[in-house]
């Protein structure tokens, strides 16, 4: 049975429900059956790579493609242990697995509040489906949380304790409020129902693969680097965020399924940057002739964020490898490709 890992005092009140005898059965399915919701977006389709690379997973993709594509998971479509379902979340999905990653949702800002009314379904009925799907299969399920549940943090770093400092009514809501909900959920499944539940708690995270205009910060640099377009910094320029790279990401996300504790787990590069910080390293980078340009910020823009990654250390054994000057030029090649600008020698 799982640990609690902080944040509560609480132990299951039930045993988690048994999967069908037939998948212990010798002849019958050896293979651990993992489904990742969200699997076609960016960190979902590292994810499943990874998933991938071990014979004994099969994996199956539950995705609407809202901000994720089937490009990203083209190398397995058609692959023998591999599936991919158009499915919306907000739907019930019928199927037999052993582990739901439960990561779709719209990650950027922009993307979020585009149908903030979808994106606070998508975070409470879909999260409902999935462990209604765990509590009948019996799988354990890892949703992925984010920072921006300790909303405008007045502790920092965060440590998982902090409760956080949360507008409920503003333009973010649908977003940190939908998550917050989600784990409230999360937490009140493993309680009354016995089911398996992991929560991380990401921090801002980049790499190759993320859209080109997926509006975050460190894509919309890279792109604006190539392209010679101005590095927009939102005002003041100041604020802070802390960047992981998504090879970092996706060990600790299995490292946290796979362990022994429910989190919730701060999982996150504690290297720490304002804006400004962050356009003058893409600057020197990658294109040292760039401008770097102060334009307006949008409403309830968080002022600092920093994971403090003790329990991760401690219970996960987990810390991010890849320092940010070294990322940096990772997803430079990539966008490079998609955008078919080579590098000038
Ligand atoms: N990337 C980060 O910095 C970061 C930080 C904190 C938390 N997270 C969380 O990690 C997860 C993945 O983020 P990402 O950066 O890969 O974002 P992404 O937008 O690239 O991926 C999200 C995926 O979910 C799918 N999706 C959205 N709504 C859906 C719905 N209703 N039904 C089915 N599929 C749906 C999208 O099509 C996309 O493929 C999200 O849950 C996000 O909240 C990400
Ligand atoms: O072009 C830009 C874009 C963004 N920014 C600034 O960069 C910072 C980071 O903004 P992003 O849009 O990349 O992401 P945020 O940190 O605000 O939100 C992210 O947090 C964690 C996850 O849950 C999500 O991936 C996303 O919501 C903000 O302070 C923003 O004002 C710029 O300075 N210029």
């Amino acid at each position: 049975m799982a640990q609690e890992a902080s944040n509560g005092d609480h132990v299951s009140a039930k045993p988690p429900p048994t999967p069908s005898p037939l998948r212990n059965a010798k002849f019958f399915q050896a293979n651990m059956r993992i489904l990742v919701t969200g699997g076609a977006g960016f960190i979902g389709s590292h994810l499943v790579d990874r998933l991938m690379e071990n014979e004994k997973n099969e994996v199956i993709v539950a995705d609407n493609y809202f901000t994720g594509s089937k490009d990203n998971l083209k190398k397995w479509i058609g692959h023998p242990r591999f599936e991919l379902i158009r499915h919306d979340v907000t739907e019930t999905l019928l199927v037999e697995v052993d582990r739901i990653y439960h990561l779709a949702c719209p990650a950027s800002p922009i993307f979020y509040k585009y149908n903030p009314v979808k994106t606070i379904k998508t975070n409470v009925i879909g999260t409902l489906n999935m462990l209604g799907l765990a509590k009948r299969v019996g799988a354990r399920i890892l949703l992925t949380s984010t920072s921006e549940v300790y909303g405008d943090p007045l502790e920092h770093p965060q440590k998982e304790s902090y409760w956080g400092n949360v507008n409920p009514i503003g333009v973010r809501s649908c977003y940190d409020e939908g998550k917050r909900v989600a784990e409230t959920l999360m937490f009140d499944y493993h309680r009354q129902h016995g089911i398996e539940i992991r929560i991380a708690r990401i921090f801002n995270t980049y790499g190759p693969r993320m859209n080109i205009d997926d509006g975050r910060v460190v894509s919309n640099f890279i792109a604006q680097a190539i392209r010679d377009e101005p590095l927009t910094v939102q005002a003041p320029g100041t604020q802070t965020r802390s960047f992981c790279y998504v090879s970092d990401m996706v060990d600790g996300l299995i490292r946290l399924m796979e362990g022994d504790n429910t989190g919730p787990i701060n999982i996150g590069n504690p290297g720490e940057f304002t804006m400004l910080e962050l356009a003058e390293t893409v600057k020197e980078l990658i294109n040292p002739k760039v401008e770097i340009k102060m334009v307006d910020n949008t409403p309830d823009d968080p002022r600092q964020r920093k994971p403090d990654i003790t329990k991760a250390k401690e219970l996960l054994g987990w810390e991010p490898k890849i320092k940010l000057r070294d990322g940096l030029p990772l997803m430079e090649d990539d966008f490079r490709h998609r955008l078919g600008v080579p590098k000038k020698i």
